[in-house]
């Protein structure tokens, strides 16, 4: 249990997935948390309703949540950071700790916008946060002493995995893990759509799909074997797997996934530079 005043600005998905898997994980107490968001008290009502977490809904409590807070965690949308920045600037205090979950925003940007010499963390975490099954790619800014960048590390793991990467790589981590969730269910998807279409019933078709989803996964964590041999021992010689997984190959798959993924990382790049741009 870590017995700090978090704060989260910006109570959308992603703040949700954190907020829902510390409090799950038993790191953070319901009573050390407060949330707000822009201008919607009907999704903060919902939120204290749900995780008994403290809610500042005027501009008052949302100046004192940050004043007081050890921790604030940035959650706004990329497009909303520069302006929700530059409002934080002035409450600021030394010893609180920065965590962004924006992509693209730069720590660079960040030490800009606020105007002053904060330890920050750069985050890319996912939605799988919420179960305690997220993957978090991390940096700091030099400002971040070793027991906060101990506390960051111990918050990402208590809700999933956690690796400490350079800053020049966190887009790069958005392609994989941070957008990722997103391919997979685009896959299931797709699947459940063909399995119906094959003629099997909606909830088989769904259960047969995360189960294979799910299994496939645990296999790749729990026998420690590379993707391609499990894909090899499941394909037969001649066999329906072999018909699949041709098909995939002439429809050039591998490809559609390098140029998906490189596009998100482009992406990341350029909503970081939009954002540069704004702040100039
Ligand atoms: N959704 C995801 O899977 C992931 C999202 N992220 C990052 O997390 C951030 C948030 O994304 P989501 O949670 O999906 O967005 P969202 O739209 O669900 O939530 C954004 C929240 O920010 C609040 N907000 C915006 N401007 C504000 C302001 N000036 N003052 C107070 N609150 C303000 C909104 O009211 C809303 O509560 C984004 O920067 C995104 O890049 C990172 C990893 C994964
Ligand atoms: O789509 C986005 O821009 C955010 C960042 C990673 C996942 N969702």
């Amino acid at each position: 249990m870590i017995r700090r005043k978090l704060c989260f600005y910006g109570a959308g998905s992603m703040a949700e997935a954190i907020v829902r898997g510390l409090i799950s994980a038993g790191l953070a107490e319901p009573a050390d948390i407060v949330m707000f968001n822009r201008a919607n008290a009907a999704r903060l009502n919902e939120l204290r309703d749900r995780y008994s977490v403290r809610i500042a809904a005027d501009d008052k409590a949302r100046e004192q949540a940050l004043r007081e807070a050890d921790v604030i965690f940035l959650c706004m949308k990329p497009k909303d950071a520069a302006d929700a920045l530059r409002r934080l600037s002035p409450v600021l205090r030394d010893g609180q700790l920065l965590i962004s979950v924006i992509a693209g925003l730069s720590i660079a940007a960040i030490e800009q916008l606020i105007g002053r010499r904060l330890p920050i963390a750069r985050t890319m975490p996912n939605t799988s946060s919420t179960i305690g099954l997220g993957a978090t790619g991390i940096s700091f800014n030099d400002a971040a002493s070793d027991a906060q960048r101990e506390l960051v590390l111990n918050m990402f793991r208590a809700i999933g995995i956690a690796r400490v990467v350079d800053e020049s790589l966190i887009n790069a981590v958005t392609a994989v893990s941070g957008s990722g969730p997103a391919y997979l269910y685009y896959m299931m998807e797709a699947m459940i759509d063909t399995a119906v279409s094959l003629g099997l019933a909606e909830d088989t078709a769904r259960a047969l799909t995360v189960q294979t989803v799910l299994g496939a996964a645990r296999m790749v964590l729990e026998t420690g074997e590379e993707p391609a041999e499990l894909r090899r021992k499941v394909t037969s010689p001649g066999g329906t797997t072999q018909a699949a997984i041709e098909t995939f190959e002439r429809l050039d798959f591998r490809g559609a996934v390098g140029q998906a993924m490189r596009r998100a990382a482009e992406r990341a790049g350029e909503m970081g530079a939009e954002l540069e741009r704004s702040i100039t």
